[in-house]
């Protein structure tokens, strides 16, 4: 077993250590979701209780033969909040690897836990273990997981298809990589909250008579291109949301609408990799003149059930059902 040092490892504002006994129905309790399973290639749903003592009963045999590393992710005083661990696996051509894998119970979801853990646990198995590289895999459909292992400084090197028992079929995941060289190991990645970059963009949903939403193609040369969006922009300091709104419609669409046709309706706060996004979403249903793509930006008129059919930002994602409700 080669020297990993002291199995107690700072995570950020989290914890991880090995696995014990007792953590097994805390385990069970978190993990015998179907959100989580499902997004867990080998996990059966329902998960059994015994899986769950079983299950950690193997961590520690694992640990001791040196062929993996499984974690519990705590707070600091102590509470459960899900799992990671790296199995050490032969590949041909290939050599050793350790095939990194996590969760997080749902109610911990959307607090960064589970790239707080993936950074550090990334670091520790290349600083610790004779590995080549890490790997890890994520369903397609997993968008988080595969944003955890973007922070945690992996690369996509390819795509394959895993067999995700608890769903009872083949799914495509995206595999990723991550080797001495990926991460610089003198840093720590996760910029602290305080150096993150807040950007405030005000957009609107245009709504015409029958009931279609304007949609606009983020040109080539801006970041996301090729991506839908609501019309809009960045507040500019000074600004009101509602005055740089009016003022983005004019530039990007050439519109002239009163601040006062503004129905504020929802907003996104969503975390991406370089910034965080606030963004107010507006309604409006009466302006003056017609579309025009100012921009090189392609524009549509979509029907709320269309709205699928557009690729959006992951921001834009929640505001779908809600204007389908709406309309
Ligand atoms: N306008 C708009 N921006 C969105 C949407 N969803 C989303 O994630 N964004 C992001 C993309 C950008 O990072 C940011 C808006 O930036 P932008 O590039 O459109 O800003 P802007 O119109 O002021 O243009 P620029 O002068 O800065 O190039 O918000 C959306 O639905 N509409
Ligand atoms: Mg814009």
């Amino acid at each position: 077993m080669p020297d990993t040092g002291p199995l107690l490892l700072d995570a950020g504002p989290y914890l991880l250590r090995p696995l014990q006994p007792d953590d097994a129905t805390t385990l069970h309790h978190l993990v015998n979701d179907w959100e989580v399973v499902r997004m867990l290639s080998r996990l059966p749903f329902p998960y059994p209780r015994d899986l769950a003592d079983n299950w950690i009963a193997s961590t520690c045999q694992m640990q001791a033969r040196g062929e993996g590393y499984h974690f519990a992710i705590t707070t600091p005083g102590g509470a459960f909040l899900g799992c990671i661990g790296v199995r050490i696996q032969t590949l041909p051509q290939v050599g050793r690897v350790g095939m990194l894998g996590y969760w997080v119970g749902r109610p911990y979801w959307g607090q960064g836990i589970a790239t707080h853990a993936a950074t550090r646990m990334a670091r520790w198995a290349l600083a610790h273990l004779d590995i080549t590289a890490l790997r890890a895999t994520a369903a397609q459909d997993n968008a988080a997981s595969i944003r955890v292992l973007e922070h945690a400084g992996f690369r996509h090197c390819g795509t394959d298809r895993q067999m995700f028992t608890a769903r009872g079929t083949e799914l495509p995941v995206a595999m990723m990589e991550a080797n001495r060289t990926d991460l610089d190991m003198s840093t720590t990645p996760i910029p602290p909250q305080s150096t993150r970059k807040l950007v405030l963009v005000s957009a609107a949903a245009l709504i015409d008579a029958r009931g279609h939403i304007l949609l606009a193609r983020r040109p080539e040369g801006k970041s996301m291109a090729g991506l839908w969006e609501f019309p809009g922009g960045k507040v500019e300091p000074g600004e009101t949301p509602e005055a740089a709104l009016v003022r983005e419609l004019h530039e990007e669409l050439g519109l002239d609408m009163a601040r006062a046709c503004l129905a504020p309706f929802t907003f996104a706060s969503h975390a991406y990799p370089g910034f965080d996004l606030l963004m107010p979403l507006y309604i409006c249903r009466r302006w003056q003149g017609t579309p025009t793509a100012r921009e090189g930006q392609k524009l549509a008129w979509v029907a709320p059930s269309a709205l699928r059919d557009y690729a959006m930002p992951e921001a834009d994602l929640p505001f779908i059902p809600l204007l389908q409700t709406l309309l």
